[in-house]
This record gives structure tokens, sequence and C-alpha cells, in this order.
């Protein structure tokens, strides 16, 4: 993961199918079964070549629309989805999953996987459960980066694979629950607020590091809680500057939780910055109010401890970002979202952590069985390579039918894409592999963009999310006679399903009683344990992103490209006369005439923001602008 450099904390200055023979719509080569049939172990003994998809949706030939067809897509003559609803309601039946203690069911009916798919996929299936119990024993899953991947163990401590781990999942559960009791009860409490207690929590990360803490506090904190939580997720200045004038006064009162697994994120470097900016300028210590989740020796725990910050809690190497929500970095946040001052049980205070982790180690222990149609997860996997052709071929649409849910399809997005998104597969493969995600929320989506789903370009697959309970019993009301709200967001489910379905459009129903911290901890496992198996389908390593440090790289080089810029500039804004510069005579001081573009976006963004002076000329029309610094640095403090 790529760091920062420098100093991590405040500084005094503010600047710084083949299976699936009958899919017709993309014609794939059907692979031979004298490849298929090959046994793959397990990946950490390393995988010879075996059965793949084709490598990639972008080298599949598109099927040709004869003139004759093109007015109908050819999957409508050839897709042969069942529609008699006698024989769907007994799919229905065979299918349904139903976890009872969980209240879980999944409905993969509306799917149309063939018995032939079933049977071609049931040894792959199998490696892939023999993978993840390697997996849970602690082999090297991450190969890449050399690391365990141990998301699992963090409700089940007992499966860690050493007693050294699990000691310290126990002991930073402890601690999570102590603090948090501490911090509810206002035995820790801010040392300059009239409150006497906290009242807010800013949580400062991005990515895994805030997706999950923000989808658990839409969908469960309580309606108004003594400690509100809010996010700072970007390096937007005015996000960040909204953020704490939205606090105001309540700064004194308030919690910041910096969480960085790689603790060199330069996102939620900048946001603490500016934190710890607006802290100073309150004349408040930030160190008394500041917590820090991170790994053990990383910058942001180094300066949280020279710091002497109020409490530091531990991200372990073996959980990744993107599955961090059982660790210290979605259970700290919330079990300090509480839901009354006075702590009922030991960290039973705010959102009912504990709940959560029985919930995931629930669903985890229903996705150890090595029977498809028992595993939910399996289940999951199954009909996403059926549905997208092993290839990504059909994005997945997750439509949660219930508001407190609405962030479900943003978190499933990271743990699905930058999971499954690979160029390459573990045997160096180019395979450019992924399921898009995307979705917000029912039946809100019903006047936004289930119109193409329904009937324009059939490119995707739904995911129903329903809840059963519509409100807490004793509020319901019928607002016309037979008829409550909830029956209305009922049947625009229903009826979205069915309209689909119809038109060939597959899709997955989830179904839950109610969203309760039991119900979110087996969603969050069950789709984690979805992306594991589903990954080993595909041959993938889910557990890396080297992707996005490109990004990360490139974006580091146009900064430097800019303190250069800054220097040219500055160097002719001293001279007297100031000498304003055009773009070509920059890039040539720069030695970088082949950034010349990038030299203008520079120019271009600093002009906004005042920060350089346009003398000549306009930034519609780059060749014309001449530009000068209002101001000489003498000191030159840019690179
Ligand atoms: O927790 P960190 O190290 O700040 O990383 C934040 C996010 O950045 C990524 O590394 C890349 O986007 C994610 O995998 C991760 O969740």
């Amino acid at each position: 993961m790529a760091s920062i450099s420098g100093v991590y904390s405040s500084s005094s200055s503010s600047s710084s199918s083949a299976l699936r023979h009958r899919r017709l719509l993309l014609p794939l080569k059907p692979i031979p079964s004298s490849r298929r049939a090959a046994a793959i172990p397990i990946f950490p003994l390393g995988r010879p070549p075996h059965l793949r998809p084709p490598r990639s949706i972008a080298d599949l030939p598109r099927s040709p629309l004869t003139s004759s067809s093109a007015s109908l897509p050819p999957e409508k003559k050839t897709l042969g989805i069942e529609k008699d609803p006698i024989k769907l309601w007994r799919r229905y039946v065979d299918w349904l999953y139903q976890h009872k203690e969980l209240g879980l069911f999944l409905d993969v009916s509306r799917i149309a996987f063939t018995d032939e798919f079933l049977t071609e996929m049931e040894p792959r299936l199998q490696t892939a459960f023999h993978a993840m119990q390697e997996l849970e024993k602690g082999a090297i899953a991450n190969p890449d980066e050399g690391r365990m991947v141990g998301h699992y163990w963090l409700r089940d401590p007992k499966r860690a694979p050493n007693s050294f781990l699990r000691l310290q999942i126990e002991n930073t559960l402890d601690a999570i629950c102590n603090f948090a009791d501490d911090v509810i009860s206002a035995k820790i409490k801010p040392p300059s607020s009239p409150a006497g207690r906290f009242t807010q929590i800013l949580s400062v990360g991005i990515g895994g590091s805030a997706l999950g803490p923000q989808f658990v506090a839409e969908a469960l904190a309580p309606d108004n809680p003594p400690l509100k939580i809010r996010f700072i997720d970007n390096t937007d200045p005015a996000g960040i500057d909204h953020q704490i004038a939205q606090l105001g006064p309540e700064l004194a009162s308030t919690l910041v939780i910096v969480i960085s697994k790689s603790g060199g994120t330069p996102e939620t470097r900048n946001g603490l910055l500016e934190v710890q900016k607006a802290f100073r300028e309150a004349g408040l210590d930030f160190s008394k109010q500041g917590v820090a989740i991170t790994q053990q020796n990383s910058l942001l725990d180094n300066a949280a401890r020279i710091e002497g910050w109020l409490a530091r809690f531990p991200m372990f190497d073996w959980v990744g970002g993107r599955t961090s929500e059982m660790s210290a970095v979605g259970l700290l946040p919330a079990a300090l979202q509480a839901c009354s001052s006075l702590i009922i049980s030991r960290c039973q205070g705010g959102i009912n952590i504990k709940e959560m982790l029985v919930g995931a180690s629930l669903m985890d222990e229903a996705n150890r069985t090595t029977v498809v149609r028992n595993n939910p997860a399996a289940l999951l996997a199954l009909c996403w390579y059926w549905a997208s052709d092993g290839v990504g071929s059909k994005d997945m649409v997750v439509l949660p039918y219930k508001d407190s849910l609405l962030l479900f399809s943003r978190y499933l997005q990271q743990l699905v894409m930058e999971s499954l998104g690979k160029e390459f597969d573990l045997d160096g493969n180019r395979v450019n592999q992924g399921i898009t995600v995307y979705g917000n929320k029912g039946s809100t989506d019903q006047h936004a963009y289930i119109q193409q789903l329904r009937e324009g370009v059939h490119n995707f697959f739904v995911t129903f999310i329903e809840v059963l309970r519509d409100r807490p019993p004793g509020h319901d009301w019928e607002l016309e006679p037979g008829v409550t709200c909830g029956d209305y967001l009922f049947g625009m489910l229903q009826g979205t399903r069915s309209a689909l379905y119809v038109n060939d459009r597959e899709s997955i129903t989830v179904t839950v009683q109610e969203v309760t911290p039991r119900s979110v901890g087996a969603l969050v496992a069950l789709y984690e344990r979805a992306v594991g198996i589903y990954a080993c389908l595909i041959n993938i390593n889910a557990y890396h992103q080297p992707g996005v440090e490109a990004g990360k790289k490139a974006a580091g080089d146009v900064l430097a490209l800019q303190k250069r810029v800054l220097s040219i500039l500055n160097e002719a804004s001293c001279k007297e006369p100031v000498e304003p510069l055009t773009l070509d005579e920059i890039a040539e001081r720069c030695h970088a005439p082949e950034q010349i573009e990038m030299i203008y976006k520079i120019i271009a963004h600093m002009a906004a923001n005042d920060r350089a002076l346009i003398a000549e000329g306009n930034c519609g029309s780059p060749r014309s602008i001449k530009a000068f610094l209002g101001e000489c640095n003498v000191d030159e403090l840019y690179d």
C-alpha cells in the first residue's frame, strides 16, 4: 500500500460459460470437457491450468445481429427462461434457502441456471470450498502480498490459526467494549466541553476504512443518538469544511476516529490535518479527543503514540480494508453509537456489536457446508457465475427495499469490485475479471432507472434485498382499506421482480426479517464469503488491489509536477519586473514538454483557487495563457 511521505500528524502549518451452453447472448466458446475435468489443487499450493472462463469480456465476439433478427435481442428466442407459474413455484420451493436462526432466506429461483450447469460447476465449487477451508486455517490466500486472510476469525476467534492471533482478536474486542462503555458513560470525556461528555463522532477514513462504518451507521444507528456519527471520507476541502461547520461548537465534544489500515492513505492524512487545524483554531487539544485505528507502527500509529492520543486500536495485517467491518474499523464506531446513556450490559450501550458478530458467525457456519444448495454464499457465487457468464458480462444491481439499507450497494460495490476486478488470474493470465455493482434502493429506483432495466439494454441481473418487518410492532396503520405503507413497498418489490423476470431479467432475492445488528452481520458475512468463493471459481486473488496503486502513484506524479511548476513560476515571479510565462515556457523550464497538458490543468486549477494569476489570455484558449504567482516566495519551499 502506498504511503505518504513525511510525518502523518499535523504540523504547525496548515499547508501541508463456458459451462453455460445455453448462454447465447454472448457466443462463448464451450470449453472442452477434457480441460474442465482436471482436478484443481487449492491455490496456496499453486494452481495448474484448469477450466477458466473466456479471457475477458472485451475479447469475446459480440453476437452478430443478422438483419432478420435485428429487432429482437437473440436471448429472447433462445434463453428458454421458465415462465410457467406452477413450474416456477416448484423451482422456488425446491431452491429456497432458509437460515432459521438468522431468519434469512435466499431465493435463487429467478436465476435460470440449468441442471447441466450445476453438474458442471459442482467439482469447481468443491475446489472452492477446499480453498476456503485452507484460507480459514491460515493459508497464504493473498499470495502477492504474502498474507493470510483472516476476517472470518474476527467473529470466531478460536478459528484463528494460533493462540497469539486469537488473543489479539479477543483483547481488541475487550478494549473496544471497555472504551465504548467508558465514552458512553462519560467516564472518558472531552477536556473542555460544556456537555461534559462526547456528543459527536467524526470518523476520518476512506474505502474499506469508511464504507462499512457508514453502511452500519445508516442501517442501525438509533434516531437521535446521544453520540451521532459523521464522516470525512475524501480529500475534498469543501466536504471537509462542511462536516466541520456542521459540528460547530460541538467540535469540543467530538471524538475523532482516524481509520487507516496502512496509516498512510493521503486522503485520510489530509482529513486528519484539516481536522487538527480546526481544533487548533478552536483552541482545542486534538490529542485528548483523537483515536487511531491502524496497523502497529504505521505512520498514523506512530503519530498517535508520540502525540499521546486518547486511544489506539489495532488493525491486523491479515484483515483487508474491504473486509474489516468486524474488526475495530467497524466495531468501534458501531459500539459508540449509543442508544442510551445508560449501559444496559457491557458493550451494549451502542449498536450491539456482539450481535453483529453472532450474525456473521452464524452465517459463516452456514457457509462452511460443502452441500451447495445448503450453502447460501455458494448459491450466490453460482448465480453470479451463471448470470455474468463467469466473466462479468452482466452487472449486479443491488436493490434493497428499505431506506436504512441504502448504503449496502455502495458497501458491496467496493467489496465485490475491488476484490474481483482483476487484470490477471492467479496463473498470470490476463483475464480482466470483475462484476460491476451498483444500486440505490427500492422503490425509489422505480422512478429512476428501472425503466431501462425492464426494457432497455440487458446487461444486468438484480439482487433484491427484502426486509419483512415494515415497522416496529404497534406502529402500523392502514392508509387505505387493508393496505399499509409497507404493503406498497412490498408490492413494488414483488411487482418489479415479476415485471423484470417476464422480460427475461434474472434476479436473486435475499430476505431478512428485520434490519438488526444480527442480520446486518449476517449480510456482511454472506457477501464476504460469496466473493471469496466466486474468486476461487474464476481463479483470481480477491484480496489485493494492485490497480488502485497505479492511480495513487499517478496522483503523486501530478503533485510532484505541480511543485516543479510552482518553483518555476515562483522564480519568474520574483524577477523585477515579474515575468509571466506561457505554458510552453513552463513546460520547457520544467524539462517536461510532454507534460504540457497536465501543466495547463495545474495552472487552471491554481488560477481557479487564486494561487496563480493569469496575466494574459484565458483558460478557454490554453495557448494564450501567460501565468505568474501573485507573491514571490523568496524561501521557495515548493520542492
Ligand atoms: O485503510 P487504508 O489503508 O487507509 O486504505 C483505505 C482503502 O484504500 C484501498 O487500499 C484502495 O482503495 C482500499 O483497499 C482500502 O480500503
